[in-house]
């Protein structure tokens, strides 16, 4: 079964209300680049949601980049899941690096966070990656099969097929420097490999790898390109609205 490629935008901590009114209006002019055959997300500052879901394109989903893994509750300066749900919220990214490095989070905490976001109706988009010393000593394999297996534990089989795994390795994170294609291929086969082993067939089929780490409209085909690999999670480029339908054109271009 065919799997729907998903290019997700990630915007960090960039963009005011007026800056993403912009983005919107920009992207609304060049939506013929939003073919039907690929699913887009934009995950946002949760203070340009609202207008990111009024303004965009109808074709682009609203995803959040953060989220607190309780309903509600003494938890100053966290946003609960149901205030997600209520701007419309399909995508929450758990356990991006920059969380786990600059946040200190831990594998047991993104796993709630992953648990939340699915228990509320949300699609939990699990981020995974080696740094450089664990590239380089050649743990990347079990790094990623660690953070997977910890990031989707509470999950049934039927909740991983719906979720989506991102593969970023941190040193390609704002770099410019990227895995290559046949790398990023790898570990996506390894995380699928170990989704059937822990879950099952079906959801190994169905659960959908991005790659992230210096996506740009030019490299973007390269990875979508790959058998396992279903989507980009993309920062700096995903800040433009020429450049997201940039990639939109060539991620349509890549699934023909
Ligand atoms: O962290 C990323 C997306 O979540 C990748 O960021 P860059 O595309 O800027 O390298």
């Amino acid at each position: 079964m065919a799997r729907t490629p998903l290019l997700m935008g990630n915007w960090k901590m960039y963009k005011t209300v007026g800056e993403s009114r912009s983005f919107a209006e920009s992207l609304a002019k060049q939506s013929a680049a939003l073919g039907a055959s690929v699913e887009y997300a934009v995950c946002a500052p949760f203070t340009t949601l609202h207008v990111l879901r009024v303004m965009l394109p109808s074709q682009v989903k609203i995803g959040a980049q953060n989220v607190y893994p309780e309903k509600e509750g003494a938890f100053t300066g966290e946003i609960a899941p149901p205030m997600l749900v209520e701007f419309g919220t399909q995508y929450v990214l758990a356990g991006h690096s920059e969380r786990r490095t600059l946040f200190g989070e831990t594998d047991d905490l993104i796993g709630r966070k992953v648990r939340a976001i699915v228990d509320h109706g949300m699609r939990a988009v699990l981020c995974v990656g080696e740094n450089l010393t664990e590239k380089e000593s050649g743990q990347t394999n079990a790094v990623v099969a660690g953070q997977v297996i910890a990031g989707l534990a509470s999950l049934s089989a039927s909740q991983v097929a719906e979720s989506v795994v991102a593969y970023e390795p941190v040193w390609a994170i704002g770099s410019g420097k990227t895995a290559t294609p046949e790398d990023a291929q790898s570990v996506a086969s390894e995380i699928r490999k170990l989704i059937s082993e822990k879950y099952d067939a079906s959801a190994a089929e169905k659960v959908r790898i991005l790659y992230g780490g210096s996506v740009k409209p030019n490299n973007i085909a390269s990875f979508l390109s790959q058998p396992d690999i279903d989507g980009a999670l993309v920062g700096g480029a995903s800040l433009d609205a020429t450049s997201f339908a940039d990639m939109a054109k060539a991620v349509g271009g890549a699934q023909a």
